[in-house]
């Protein structure tokens, strides 16, 4: 097991000249209401750092998950890389260019699966592939929406309505639209977190499946520790908020294929699975104490 402590600054000459995404000196801030008619209705709030000084170099092909107590903030670190929010100090790079918006080359598989209602399993997929590829002639179109139905396992439900199926099959929907659009970078908010034990498991273990097949580099946020260990190269340990930092990244050295037996027997296991509850206990302490004191 290898720690790699990430505190604070990273220097500019230790940053990865192969990383695929660099998170450089990152802070967000979320700007609290000051204007004169939130003044006046007695709304006026304070700025609030959720982020501070994140610096972090992931490289291609490599599972990253991010854990870290509840409302540290860990998606709006995710929306950040996806695009979907801006930086207020530091860079996001992606293959050495600054992140200027939400972009095709990373994929979003959100925790509500975000499908569009009325349409068909087939249809969410194609809507993604021709909106992103409008000119690609409808053979290619089809093979590859088929294809992707294929990866997940969703044959026979094609012409079905996200109403019509349970919520793994949905996640489902969601990981084949996100992969279908060939992203570089999968980015998946808390993707198991509204399924069953038993559903989280089945898909924990497609997702290694299709990982196998496909290695993109992946981030992932996830509040299970079990999880992150079946599935991530390197563990991204977020401390506690105001002011989030990377307190250490675990490597996770499993051979792959994984599964949940075989990893248990690794000589690691049980140091890294302690190393995180540990962090997570800790961290989840502090929060509670800080909200004791506050009230
Ligand atoms: N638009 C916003 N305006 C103000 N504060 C925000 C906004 N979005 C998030 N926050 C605050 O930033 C902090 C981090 O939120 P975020 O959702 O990123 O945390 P998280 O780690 O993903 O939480 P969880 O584990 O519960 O999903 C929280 O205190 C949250 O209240």
């Amino acid at each position: 097991m290898s720690v790699v402590p990430v505190n604070s600054v990273t220097p500019a000459d230790t940053y990865s000249p192969t990383a695929q995404l660099s998170l450089r000196n990152v802070t967000k801030v979320f700007h609290g209401k000051k204007d004169l008619f939130s003044q006046l209705a007695g709304k006026r709030t304070k700025d609030f750092v959720a982020i501070e000084d994140i610096s972090l170099d992931i490289e291609p092909n490599t599972f990253v998950s991010i854990i870290g107590p509840s409302g540290c903030g860990k998606s709006t670190l995710l929306n950040m890389i996806a695009g979907l929010s801006d930086t207020t100090a530091g860079q996001i790079l992606f293959n050495d260019q600054p992140i200027a918006g939400p972009g095709p080359d990373r994929g979003m598989v959100f925790q509500n699966y975000a499908l569009m209602p009325w349409m068909t399993v087939e249809e969410n997929v194609r809507f993604a592939v021709e909106t992103v590829y409008p000119k690609w002639a409808a053979k290619q179109v089809n093979r590859t929406v088929k294809e992707h139905i294929q990866l997940v396992g969703l044959v026979g439900a094609e012409k079905k309505h996200p109403h019509e199926i349970s919520g793994g099959m949905r996640q489902r929907v969601g990981i084949a639209r996100a992969l279908a659009i060939s992203p570089q970078i999968l980015l998946m908010d808390e993707p198991f977190g509204a399924l069953d034990a038993l559903t989280r498991g089945f898909l924990q273990d497609e997702i290694e499946r299709i990982w196998e097949q496909q290695r993109k580099t992946v981030i992932m946020i996830t509040h299970s520790i079990d999880e992150a260990l079946l599935l991530s190269d390197r563990i991204v340990m977020m401390t506690r908020g105001p002011a989030a930092r990377v307190d250490e990244i675990l490597d996770v050295p499993f051979p792959r294929p994984r599964n949940r037996e075989t990893i248990e027997q690794h000589p690691a296991y049980h140091s890294l699975k302690a190393e995180m509850e540990s962090h997570l206990f800790r961290e989840t302490r502090a929060v509670e104490a800080a909200r004791i004191n506050k009230s």
